[in-house]
């Protein structure tokens, strides 16, 4: 009859429901968790185990039975069977019984109840759990609140994870048209990437849009015979490989930029790695033949050591001397762009909803979230639904490379959109959709599904003990957040924090993002054992204060170099502890008394703050500092005294000190450490 939870007797207790769980345990009765529904016996032993203990007995067996009684009334009324008969979900056991996939809105999970939003947020209030109607709150706080109703939530059972509502299907091959290709400029330091880039911006824009502004948006369009090409405009494989990493494919074509002055360097070759690695075609640029002097055999020899036999020396690897200088060969190096595209036989079918990737995104202090995304199938028109990541929201507005306002936006088209619930990562990938509301949907599922992703947490990792932990064996992955101002310095920080990944511990970024340290980024931190790294940005005082509740370590930097530094030192166990000394109040002295035995003691009076029994003191006479040591020992009247507060009095004596005076004052603190950052 009872159905009585564990959670529930141990609240009558005044007793953890994991105690109870132990005690429990000990009398052999084995329950799984804190919402276990327990049995009559099982009641009856927990009253046994507790009326044996007068401490915690204490009326305790009246408040089971109230406990008990409780829930058969709420199980017994009618509430519940109206409300049942409302769900739209599966009920299972004698109704009694909902199930939920995990994490649910308030909005949704009070309609599944039967409820007033507001009555349901009262209860999660009450749990202490903030949520408003559109926020998901979490199983354990979803069962809590049902319990109260005397409904018992269940898990449902983990289906393959199907995003309704988003078009998935294949392109027949009679909808797909051509498709301009992507491309991506790689390269060694200073051979020219970005003067490459600049020089085939300013001569290949067409005249009728010579007049507009050409904006950075993290993408650029060029027209050729009539025939666009598309170019990233982040040069470097770490920009190209970290969308990779993240599921992201959007370049058709690798240019890698060699300076023919130069030849081939270490970042030429890791270039040349990623690009191999991603299968993307190649097309060897040879810059700065203006120059004087240079040998382009030299470099193709270099080239082909390793492993790219250019088309001249018998192999298929393209290459074009340029000068972004002169502009020389940069039409040709166009033409071969195009001429591997046709190769590639890139397509896509324009008339359906739009899906791509995300470029670049940024808060934006007056537009909000911005993002520049490259529609990879599909058209993107302004008003449709999008989710982007678990971002989502509405294309408010689309603004082309050239700074004009456009209304869609097809295949190989990068554009910046405005309406997004918050910035998506680079990598993202982002889909137009039907409804508001299945962005919403899908948006908020992808947020809960990370954040569950990263609930298997152990013990909170901080720098200070990093290397201990790493010793003891239990870090073997140093999970770092990095936030910054820009996308840049999240990069950055990025590929040098992985970098320090060695045989004991792997370093991994599990979130980086542009934008201040946020709450979300806190619990995140705290749910995946992760220490944050903040670059330029600081967290609001909320914030802070949350991180230190949630035992996150969190620090704050103006140079990345420091914080690698940091990281690094702390792997090494050679990051030094800060202390600082805390002041705890002000004691004087106001009489002496000689204790056989013991020594002087003095009687005192507390000024200011407290002074505690373990604190460390030192006597001042006179503005000088004339003893420093430990309290041997502190009493209130004649007892011990733990602590004591201003405006009381008390006897305190110094350990290896008797020259205490009338007058003195004795001033308590202690060393704490500090966090960092
Ligand atoms: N003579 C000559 N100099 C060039 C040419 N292209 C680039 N440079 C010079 O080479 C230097 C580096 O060029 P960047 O375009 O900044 O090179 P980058 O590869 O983008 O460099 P990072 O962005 O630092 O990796 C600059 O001083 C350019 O003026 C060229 O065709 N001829």
């Amino acid at each position: 009859m009872s159905k009585v939870r564990v959670y529930q007797i141990a609240k009558d207790l005044g007793v953890s429901s994991k105690e109870l769980i132990n005690k429990l345990a000990e009398f052999g009765v084995q329950v799984a968790n804190h919402m276990s529904t327990l049995e009559d016996e099982e009641v009856d032993i927990i009253m046994e185990m507790y009326n044996g203990d007068n401490n915690n007995s204490k009326n305790s067996n009246s408040k089971i039975e109230n406990s008990v009684k409780e829930q058969e009334k709420s199980t017994e009324g009618n509430y519940q069977k109206e409300n049942m008969e409302k769900q739209p979900v599966q009920n299972t056991i004698e109704q009694k019984t909902i199930k939920i996939e995990g994490a649910i809105t308030v909005k949704d999970f009070a309609d599944l109840l039967g409820k007033s939003v507001s009555e349901i947020m009262t209860k999660l209030i009450a749990l202490g759990v903030f949520a408003t109607i559109n926020q998901e709150i979490d199983f354990d706080a979803a069962s809590m609140v049902a319990s109260d109703y005397g409904i018992e939530i269940e898990k449902e059972e983990e289906k393959e994870e199907v995003e309704v509502g988003l078009e998935q299907a294949e392109d027949r091959p009679e909808d797909l048209k051509e498709r301009p290709p992507v491309i991506t400029v790689m390269g060694h330091v200073d051979h020219g990437k970005t003067s490459l880039l600049d020089a085939i911006r300013k001569t290949h824009v067409t005249a009728k849009e010579a007049g507009g502004i050409t904006q950075h948006i993290g993408a650029s369009e060029v027209e050729v015979r009539g025939k666009k090409i598309v170019f990233l405009d982040t040069p470097g494989h770490e920009a190209f490989t970290s969308m990779r990493a993240r599921g992201a494919s959007v370049t058709d074509i690798a240019i890698l930029v060699v300076a023919a002055d130069d030849g081939v360097m270490p970042q030429t070759i890791e270039a040349l790695s990623h690009a191999k690695a991603a299968n993307v075609p190649i097309i060897v640029a040879m810059n700065k033949i203006d120059k004087p002097g240079i040998n382009p055999d030299r470099v193709r020899q270099e080239l082909a050591d390793h492993g790219l036999l250019v088309e001249e020396w018998g192999g298929e690897t393209i290459n074009v001397p340029v000068s972004a200088h002169t502009g020389e060969g940069l039409d040709s190096l166009l033409e071969m762009i195009l001429l591997v595209a046709e190769m590639q036989e890139l397509k896509a079918n324009p008339n359906r909803l739009a899906s791509g990737t995300v470029i670049e995104a940024k808060l934006d202090k007056g537009r909000g979230p911005v993002a520049t995304i490259l529609v990879q199938n599909g058209t993107l028109k302004v008003g449709d639904p999008i989710v982007a990541g678990s971002a989502y929201g509405r294309v408010r507005a689309m603004v082309s490379d050239k700074g004009k306002n456009i209304k869609k936006a097809g295949p190989s088209t990068a554009v910046e959109i405005l309406g997004l619930s918050d910035a998506p990562e680079a990598g993202d990938l982002f889909n137009a959709v039907k409804e508001d509301k299945i962005a919403r949907q899908i948006g908020e599922k992808r947020k809960a599904k990370f954040r569950e992703e990263n609930l298997h947490a152990t013990a909170k990792v901080t720098l200070e003990d990093l290397f201990k932990q790493i010793q003891e064996g239990s870090v073997k992955d140093l999970n770092i957040i990095v936030k910054a101002d820009v996308q840049g310095s999240v990069e950055a920080v990025r590929q040098s924090m992985v970098k320090l990944s060695n045989e004991e511990v792997k370093v991994k970024v599990i979130h980086g993002g542009v934008g201040t340290i946020t709450e979300s980024d806190i619990l995140l931190a705290s749910a995946s054992n992760a220490i944050i790294i903040g670059f330029n940005v600081r967290p609001s005082s909320a914030v802070s204060s949350l991180a230190e509740r949630e035992n996150v370590d969190l620090r704050t930097y103006r140079i990345i170099y420091e914080a690698i530094a940091d990281v690094e030192a702390a792997m090494k166990g050679m990051l030094e502890p800060e202390y600082k000394e805390v002041v705890l109040g002000k004691v004087e002295i106001r009489a002496t008394f000689k204790v056989p035995g013991i020594g002087t003691i003095g009687g005192a009076y507390v000024m200011e703050g407290k002074v505690s029994r373990n604190a460390k003191v030192r006597l001042i006479r006179d503005g000088i500092v004339i003893h420093e040591g430990s309290i041997s020992s502190l009493k209130r009247f004649k007892d011990d005294a733990k602590e004591v507060n201003t405006g009381y009095e008390c006897g305190i004596g110094l350990e290896n000190y008797n020259d205490i005076k009338e007058g003195d004052i004795v001033e308590p603190y202690t060393i704490e450490e500090v966090k960092r950052g």
